[in-house]
C-alpha cells in the first residue's frame, strides 16, 4: 500500500464514521474535538518539533481567532465566513508583535517567555468588557453552508476534517520545498543556514506565524461548533496540553499531531469517566492520573507515537531527482589583477586574548591558498571573521573591494562565499540531497504559498538537480538519498563541500576539508580542487595535512599565537624558520 492510499483510507475512514447506523452523536463530537485540536497541535509540531522553539502559549492564538469572530458575527451580525479572514488577521498579526520579540530568544528564555505571554493574554481575554469578561460571549451563530445551519455534529465533522486533512497537506507540501527545508534546518543548523544565505530570524517568524494562524483558525472553528466562548480553553493549561500532543503524537510529524491529539483527547474522556467510577465522585484525581499517564507515555515513547506508527505504515519512496533545467552559472568577472578578498590588519579579541593579532594577507582570483598554524593559532577564528560569524575587534575585510566587516553571514553568503564548518554542521534527519540543496537556497525562487500549494515544482526541481550535480561531482552519488547522519564522518565533510558547492560561490572556504578522508578520497578532493581553481574560483583552505597543502595550494599563510609569522608559495614555507619553529619547537 503505497502513502497515498494510507492517506486515502484514512480521509474514507472520516468520511464513513458519521454514516454508521447508531454511533452515538457523543463520539462524532469527541472526534470533531481532536479535529480542533489536531489543527492547533500541527502549527506546534511545525514549531516546536521541526523549527525548535517551544511555545506553551498557543492556546492564546485560539483565543484570538475565537474571540474575533464571537464579536463580529453577535455584536455586529457578521456571517462566520466574512468574520474567518479577520479571525485569521488578529491570530497574524498578534503573532507577528509577539513573535519579532519571542523568536529572537533563545534557550529557556524562549518557552519562558511563551509562558509570560500566555498567562498575561489568558487573564486579557478575562478583563475586556466587549469579551464579556470571564462570561465570555455566548449565542454565537452555527456556521452555515448554502443556507443551512450546520449544527448537527455529523455536519460539522466534515468540516472541521476537511480543514484539517487539508492543513496536514498544505503543511507538508510546505516542509517539501525551498522555505520546508530552512525550516527544518532551524533546529540543528542556524549557523549553517545562515552562511547559505538564509535569513533565520524571518523564517523563523514565518514559522510563529504560521503556527498561529492554525491556531487561530481552530479557535475561529470553535467558536461556531461550541457556539460559545470563555477565557478558559485559551489559557496556559490548554497550551501545555497542546504542547503535550505535539509531543507525545511525534514532534517533528505532521500526522502525528492528529495522533497526539487523539490520544490526549481519548485519555482526557476516559479518566474522566474511569477515576470517578473507581475512587468516588469526592477524590478528584484525574488531572493527577492524566500527568502521570503522559508522563509514562513519554518514557514509552520518547520520539513520540508516530514513528512506532509509521514502521507499520508504507515507507515514502525517495525516488533520486530527475535531470533538470540547470540553475544559472555565477560569472567570475573581475579583473584577474585585484584580489578577490582582502583582510587588512584583522583582529579579534576575546576579553583578555588576542585570537586573531591584526592579520593581513590577500586571496587571489582563481587562487588556492591555505591558511595554516598549530592548533589554537587562530585559523577558524579568522574564518569565521571572513563569514561574519564572529565580529571584528579591529581591522576589515574586502570581498571584491566591498567591505564585508560587519555584517551578517547571511549578508555575506548573498556576496558569493560559501564555507564548510571545522565541526561539521549537516542536519543529521535530513538526506544528502536535502542538505545540499539547502545550499542552493539563494539559488530558488520560490515562496511559502506556492510552495503549500506546489506552484514550485519547476523551481525546486531545479534546485534538486543542482544539489544532485554537486552530490556526483564529489563521488556519493548512491548515497544521496540516505539520512546525512548515517554517513562516515570524512563522507560528512563531503557532503558539505557539495553543500557550498551547491551555492555556486566565488569564493570557496574550507575549514580542514581532508581531515577523516582515506588515502584516495584525499587525493580525489585535491583534483576536485584544482579542478574549480581551473574554472576560476578562488579558494581558502585551513588544513593540517602539510603533504595535501603542499601539493595543492599557490600561496600559504603561517599563524601562530594568532599572529602572521609567515607567508608564501609552498616551497618557500616549507623551509621557512619561523614556520620550522613554530611546528617544530627547539628542535628545529
Ligand atoms: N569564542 C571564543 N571565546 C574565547 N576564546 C576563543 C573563542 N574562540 C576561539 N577562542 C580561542 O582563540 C584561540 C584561537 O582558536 P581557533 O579555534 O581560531 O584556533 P585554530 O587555529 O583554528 O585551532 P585548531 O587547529 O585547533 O582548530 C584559541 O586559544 C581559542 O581557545
Amino acid at each position: 500500500m503505497s502513502p497515498r492510499l494510507a492517506l486515502g483510507a484514512f480521509v474514507a475512514a472520516l468520511v464513513l464514521v458519521p454514516l454508521v447506523p447508531g454511533l452515538p452523536v457523543f463520539w462524532i463530537t469527541l472526534l470533531g474535538n481532536i479535529g480542533l485540536a489536531a489543527l492547533v497541535a500541527m502549527g506546534l509540531v511545525l514549531l516546536t518539533g521541526v523549527g525548535g522553539m517551544t511555545s506553551f502559549g498557543q492556546a492564546a492564538f485560539c483565543g484570538f481567532g475565537a474571540y474575533a469572530t464571537a464579536v463580529l458575527s453577535t455584536h455586529y451580525g457578521w456571517s462566520p465566513w466574512l468574520a474567518l479572514p479577520v479571525s485569521l488577521l488578529v491570530s497574524g498579526s498578534a503573532a507577528v508583535v509577539l513573535g519579532l520579540v519571542t523568536v529572537r530568544l533563545s534557550g529557556h528564555f524562549l518557552p519562558l517567555s511563551t509562558m509570560a505571554w500566555g498567562l498575561s493574554l489568558y487573564y486579557l481575554f478575562g478583563k475586556i468588557e466587549m469579551l464579556g469578561r470571564h462570561d465570555g460571549i455566548s449565542a454565537i451563530p452555527p456556521l452555515s453552508l448554502a443556507g443551512f445551519e450546520l449544527t448537527d455534529p455529523r455536519a460539522i465533522h466534515y468540516v472541521i476534517w476537511g480543514t484539517v486533512i487539508a492543513a496536514a497537506i498544505l503543511t507538508l507540501h510546505l516542509l517539501d520545498s525551498r522555505i520546508g527545508r530552512a525550516i527544518r534546518a532551524l533546529r540543528r543548523g542556524q549557523l549553517a543556514a545562515e552562511s547559505f544565505g538564509i535569513n533565520v530570524a524571518r523564517i523563523k517568524l514565518i514559522v510563529f506565524v504560521y503556527a498561529a494562524l492554525l491556531a487561530g483558525l481552530s479557535g475561529w472553528l470553535y467558536a461556531h461548533v461550541q457556539r460559545t466562548v470563555t477565557p478558559t480553553p485559551f489559557g496556559i493549561s490548554a497550551g501545555i496540553e497542546y504542547l503535550f500532543m505535539a509531543v507525545l503524537g511525534g514532534a517533528g510529524q505532521i500526522w502525528g499531531a492528529i495522533v497526539g491529539a487523539g490520544l490526549v483527547t481519548l485519555l482526557k474522556e476516559a479518566l474522566q469517566r474511569l477515576v470517578p467510577a473507581l475512587f468516588g465522585n469526592s477524590v478528584q484525581i484525574e488531572g493527577v492520573v492524566f500527568g502521570i499517564a503522559l508522563v509514562a507515555l513519554l518514557q514509552f515513547a520518547r520520539e513520540g507515537l508516530w514513528p512506532h506508527l509509521a514502521r507499520i505504515l508504507p515507507a515514502p519512496v525517495r525516488l533520486a531527482p530527475k535531470a533538470a533545467e540547470a540553475l544559472a552559472r555565477r560569472a567570475f568577472g573581475g579583473d584577474r589583477n585585484r584580489p578577490l578578498l582582502v583582510l587588512d590588519a584583522a583582529r579579534k579579541q576575546f576579553a583578555g586574548l588576542v585570537a586573531v593579532n591584526d592579520v593581513s594577507f590577500k586571496v587571489g582570483r582563481g587562487e588556492i591558498v591555505a591558511l595554516i598554524g598549530p592548533n589554537g593559532a587562530g585559523k577558524s577564528t579568522t574564518f569565521n571573521l571572513i563569514t561574519g560569524v564572529t565580529k571584528l575587534t579591529a581591522g576589515t575585510v574586502r570581498f571584491d573591494e566591498a567591505p564585508i566587516s560587519g555584517t551578517s553571514p547571511q549578508v555575506i553568503a548573498r556576496h558569493g562565499i560559501a564555507r564548510t564548518f571545522q565541526h561539521v554542521k549537516l542536519n543529521p534527519d535530513m538526506t544528502v540531497l536535502e542538505n545540499v540543496a539547502l545550499g542552493a537556497h539563494l539559488r530558488g525562487r520560490a515562496g511559502l504559498m506556492a510552495a503549500m500549494l506546489r506552484l514550485d515544482r519547476r523551481d525546486e526541481a531545479r534546485l534538486l538537480a543542482e544539489a544532485a550535480c554537486q552530490i556526483e561531482r564529489i563521488g556519493l552519488a548512491e548515497h544521496m538519498m540516505k539520512p546525512a547522519g548515517s554517513l562516515a564522518l570524512g563522507q560528512q565533510r563531503m557532503v558539505e563541500i557539495a553543500r557550498a558547492l551547491a551555492m555556486d560561490p566565488e569564493l570557496l572556504l574550507l575549514d580542514e576539508p581532508a581531515a577523516g578522508l582515506r588515502h584516495f578520497e584525499k587525493a580525489a578532493l585535491a583534483d576536485l580542487l584544482a579542478r574549480l581553481r581551473a574554472e576560476g574560483m578562488s579558494i581558502l583552505l585551513v588544513e593540517h595535512d602539510m603533504g595535501f597543502v603542499m601539493g595543492l595550494t599557490d600561496h600559504i599563510v603561517v599563524l601562530d599565537f594568532g599572529t602572521k609569522i609567515a607567508e608564501g608559495p609552498p616551497d618557500a614555507i616549507k623551509t621557512h624558520p619561523a614556520v620550522l619553529e613554530a611546528y617544530l619547537g627547539g628542535a628545529a
